[in-house]
């Protein structure tokens, strides 16, 4: 039975809509309606609550005996190394298209590949999404247009070609980024060494460098610290003039063409969006990219006034803010707010913030399910949230991870991020599919690892008023119960995206049939987007569902599925309706 939505009253026994019914079905839904609350509110009785942590156990251990069953692996990354030690991996398959196996859409955590120089061909973007790449990102301060194009074009090609795989396009935005210009060869310092930073265009010495940026100088004062890429050297400002800042080397090392320069605890003047920034971005409409990631954003405003142009441009793209600005701690909530999205952008934060507060700072996007507002808004917007930068640095010349690493990034994993970030891994290392194996098989041990007590606390004021999520909750609780994936059918997004953040155990297999919104949602949590056309009969769109992921070997003969339908536009009818089932898969 469905029902009417938003607004109407309903009974819990008109709550959820059973295709195949059977008993064990309907007694733990039943259980389920009214009494499955967490955050504060205790379950009925211990004893319910042990049993229902069982059945979650069980549902986790189903799903892990699964997820290591499609453990990909890249020919180029063959043989034997610690994640076939320590996991079972089944051997890479050929398949027409030069598609070798599936990436393991198990896999909650998304992977962000940034693309260069060591993946930016045709057979590298294959292999990186193939190997688990979900969002190919474009750093727009590399490059010109030509070669993002040519990669932005590639990716296009994979998404036509790959019969059950898609992949998001993000441009990156320089930004206000302070950086040092082009060198004809790296130039090695020692600590004590003088060298000074100059705002002439073109200057690139033993001794001096030009600086991107007029007001470097303005900005900067005598006894301030100015940090190459966040703290790879570091230099102690002692003069300046109208357009060069003197320095002594603090930490020396080896200064490379286009280096990130940072004052420690300050933020640059220059405007969130510049002059080249509003090219890009251009360029990001004209080739249809799925999301901006904004750099350096300090308020709200700038946002607001990307989303103004896009509207005005008729682009449908979201805004990822990066949070990486000193300036934009205290505005936090409203940016936000006005956001698609958020980055913890840790490189440029470590650089501008003192480096010790930046894993506090990384916390208030898992905190931040514990503040009201802003969890208001994540429930409502369903907003991702990527953690960037050094996650696997060290792979950029290394076969294996340090073990810190893998740590960040278990630690981002259960944290509860969207997306975590691979920068100079996939852009310009040696081993850029290796370290995309080595973010998937860490994301997919620490997931089977978490407990649905580590999901967002999920009920609060949002929950009585808004239809979309009680659905989408009481289809999360009764999934976990039963331990089935859930399939949903959206044409906004919005119940997948609502569904995705209250972290269901199993797989959100999203069926759209728009090919921009399956894109966008590769960067949601644990959403498996899948294009199809819907028909005006909503059986047939289920089964059409059904059928396209047994064929795939997604879902199995017997299992039992949750269908969830958006209230927004649905499927079937012409009036607003929300609808939960669960099916037996014939
Ligand atoms: N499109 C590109 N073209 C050339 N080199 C790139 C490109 N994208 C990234 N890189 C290289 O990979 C490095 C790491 O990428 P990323 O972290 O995105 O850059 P950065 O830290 O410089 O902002 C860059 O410093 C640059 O050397
Ligand atoms: C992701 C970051 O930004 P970018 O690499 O563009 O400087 C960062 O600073 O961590």
């Amino acid at each position: 039975m469905a029902m009417a939505a938003p607004g109407s009253v309903c009974s819990s026994s008109s709550l959820l809509d059973f295709g195949a019914l059977d008993d064990p079905c309907h007694r733990l839904c039943s259980q389920f309606t009214g009494t499955r609350i967490r955050c504060g509110v205790a379950p009925r009785s211990a004893r319910l609550a042990a049993a229902q942590r069982k059945r979650l156990a069980a549902a986790r251990a189903t799903l892990l005996q699964q997820q290591q069953q499609i453990i990909p692996m890249s020919p180029q990354d063959g043989g034997k190394d610690f994640v076939t030690d320590t996991m079972p991996v089944v051997p890479a398959i050929d398949k027409p298209g030069g598609m070798w196996t599936k990436p393991s859409f198990q896999r909650k955590t998304k992977i962000v590949c940034t693309i260069g120089p060591s993946t930016n061909t045709r057979e590298m973007i294959w292999k990186l999404a193939e190997t688990g790449m979900n969002v190919a990102r474009l750093n727009m301060s590399h490059g010109d247009h030509a070669s993002h194009k040519k990669v932005i074009d590639l990716v296009k090609e994979y998404n036509a070609k790959s019969a059950d795989n898609v992949i998001a396009i993000m441009l990156d935005t320089k930004g206000p980024e302070v950086r040092s210009g082009d060198l004809p060869q790296p130039i090695k310092l020692e600590k004590g060494d003088e060298f000074s930073f100059t705002i002439k265009r073109g200057v690139g010495t033993e001794k001096s460098v030009s600086v991107n940026y007029d007001d470097f100088v303005n900005d900067v004062e005598v006894n301030d610290t100015l940090l190459v890429d966040g703290g790879m050297m570091a230099f102690l400002v002692k003069w300046k003039t109208s357009d060069t800042v003197g320095c002594e080397v603090l930490d020396g090392g080896e200064l490379n063409s286009r280096r990130h320069l940072n004052v420690r605890g300050k933020s640059a003047t220059l405007p969130s969006i510049t002059e080249k920034d509003w090219e890009d971005i251009k360029f990001g409409v004209e080739n249809e990219v799925d999301y901006y990631a904004l750099s350096f954003v300090k308020d709200a405003q700038v946002v607001h006034e990307l989303k103004s142009y896009l509207q005005k441009s008729s682009a449908d793209i979201h805004i990822i803010v990066k949070i990486e600005s000193a300036d934009s701690i205290p505005n936090l909530q409203s940016i936000i707010d006005a956001s698609d999205g958020a980055m913890v952008a840790r490189g440029d934060l470590g650089a501008e913030l003192p480096i010790e507060d930046v894993p506090l700072l990384q916390l208030p996007f898992s905190a931040w399910f514990e503040q009201d507002e802003i969890i208001t808004k994540c429930r409502e917007k369903g907003k991702p949230v990527i953690v960037a930068t050094n996650m696997l640095e060290s792979m950029i010349n290394h076969p294996t991870p340090t073990r810190a690493e893998v740590s960040d990034i278990a630690i981002a994993v259960r944290e509860g991020a969207d997306g975590i970030m691979l920068s100079g891994e996939t852009a310009h290392g040696k081993y850029p599919l290796k370290a995309v194996r080595v973010m998937h098989t860490v994301a997919l041990r620490t997931e089977a690892t978490l407990s649905e007590e580590d999901s967002p606390c999920t009920l609060g004021r949002a929950f009585k008023n808004h239809m979309s999520e009680m659905f989408a909750y009481h289809a999360t609780m009764m999934a976990n119960t039963l331990g089935t994936s859930i399939l949903v059918f959206t044409r906004s997004g919005f119940m997948a995206a609502l569904l995705s953040h209250y972290r269901p155990v199993g797989t959100v297999f999203a069926f759209t049939n728009d090919k921009k919104l399956q894109r966008r949602l590769a960067l949601y949590h644990g959403v498996r987007p899948i294009f199809m056309e819907f028909s005006d009969d909503a059986e047939e769109t289920f089964s059409g569902a059904l059928g396209t992921l047994q064929n795939r070997g997604l879902i199995k003969g017997g299992e039992q599925v949750a269908l969830v339908q958006s209230g927004k536009q649905p499927i079937w009818r012409s009036e607003s309706t929300h609808h939960i089932q669960v099916r037996k898969v014939a």
